[in-house]
C-alpha cells in the first residue's frame, strides 16, 4: 500500500515545474525529498494534495485514482498536507486549534508534544514557532492521514527545536503512516528516512535508499546546490 505517482507534470502559468516525476512513497516509511531552491519540490506536494491541478500523469492512493479528485476527497481518502508557513488560528487557544478538525485525540496530541499541554489555554498566535509547528503537526496527525507530506517544517526553526520535531514523524511512520517530507536540514532528514529522492529542475535525478544518499556527500550537494557532482 503506498502512494503513486507515475509521469506526474505540473505547471505553474506557462511554465511547467515538475516534469515526469515517478515514484511511490509506502506507508510505514519516510521518503524524504532534496533538491535545490527553484526544483519543485513545493508544486509537487501541492499536486499531490490537491492544491495546483495534475497537467499529466497518474496519482493513486493506495490503490484509488486520484489525479483528479478534488482536494477535499484526497483529504477524506487519507491523505494530509503540512504546508509551509505554520498556519495556526492566532486567537484561539492550543486546545482550539486542535479540535479544529479532531473531535477526539487531544490526550494523544498532548503525549506527543507534552509541551502543548502545559499551554493548552494559550492562545496560538502567542507560541513560540517551534510550539506553532507542534501544533500544525498535531492537528496533521489527528486527521489520521495514510499518507501525511510535510513542506520544510523547519524554515525558521533552531536546530534543536528540528530535532525534538522530526522523530515525531519516524514514529508516525512507524505507526503505518507514508510520510514524504521536505526538508532542508538534509543530513538529519536522511537519518531517519527510509527512501531518498532528489528533484532538479521539476525532474527526479535521484531515487534510492536515504543512506545510499548519506554516504554520497557529492550527491547531497547536488541537490542543494545544484551542482554536478
Ligand atoms: N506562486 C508561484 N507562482 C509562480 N511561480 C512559482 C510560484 N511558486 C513557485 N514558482 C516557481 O515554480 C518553480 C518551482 O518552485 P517550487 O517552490 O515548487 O520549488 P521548491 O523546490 O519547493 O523550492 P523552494 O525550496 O525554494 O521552496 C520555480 O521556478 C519557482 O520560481
Amino acid at each position: 500500500m503506498s502512494l503513486r505517482v507515475e509521469g506526474l507534470c505540473v505547471a505553474r502559468g506557462e511554465a511547467v515545474v515538475v516534469r515526469g516525476v515517478s515514484f511511490s512513497v509506502p506507508l510505514g516509511e519516510v521518503t524524504v525529498l532534496l533538491g535545490p531552491n527553484g526544483a519543485g519540490k513545493t508544486s509537487l506536494l501541492e499536486a499531490l494534495s490537491g492544491i495546483l491541478p495534475i497537467q499529466a500523469g497518474r496519482l493513486e492512493l493506495c490503490g484509488r485514482e486520484m489525479s483528479r479528485a478534488s482536494r477535499v476527497v484526497r483529504a477524506r481518502a487519507g491523505l494530509s498536507h503540512v504546508q509551509q508557513g505554520r498556519v495556526v488560528f492566532p486567537t484561539l487557544s492550543v486546545e482550539e486549534n486542535l479540535r479544529v478538525g479532531a473531535r477526539d485525540g487531544l490526550e494523544e496530541a498532548f503525549r506527543l508534544f507534552p509541551e502543548l499541554e502545559k499551554r493548552r489555554h494559550t492562545p496560538a498566535g502567542q507560541l513560540s514557532g517551534g510550539e506553532q509547528q507542534m501544533v500544525v503537526l498535531a492537528r496533521a496527525i489527528l486527521s489520521r492521514p495514510q499518507v501525511l507530506l510535510v513542506d520544510e517544517m523547519s524554515l525558521g526553526l533552531a536546530p534543536l527545536v528540528v530535532k525534538r520535531l522530526l522523530p515525531v514523524l519516524k514514529g508516525l511512520a512507524e505507526g503505518g503512516v507514508g510520510v514524504l517530507l521536505v526538508e532542508q536540514f538534509a543530513r538529519l532528514a536522511l537519518s531517519l528516512g527510509h527512501q531518498a529522492l532528489v528533484m532538479n529542475q521539476g525532474r527526479l535525478v535521484y531515487s534510492g535508499p536515504a543512506s545510499a544518499l548519506l554516504r554520497q556527500p557529492e550527491l547531497l550537494q547536488w541537490a542543494y546546490l545544484g551542482r554536478s557532482a
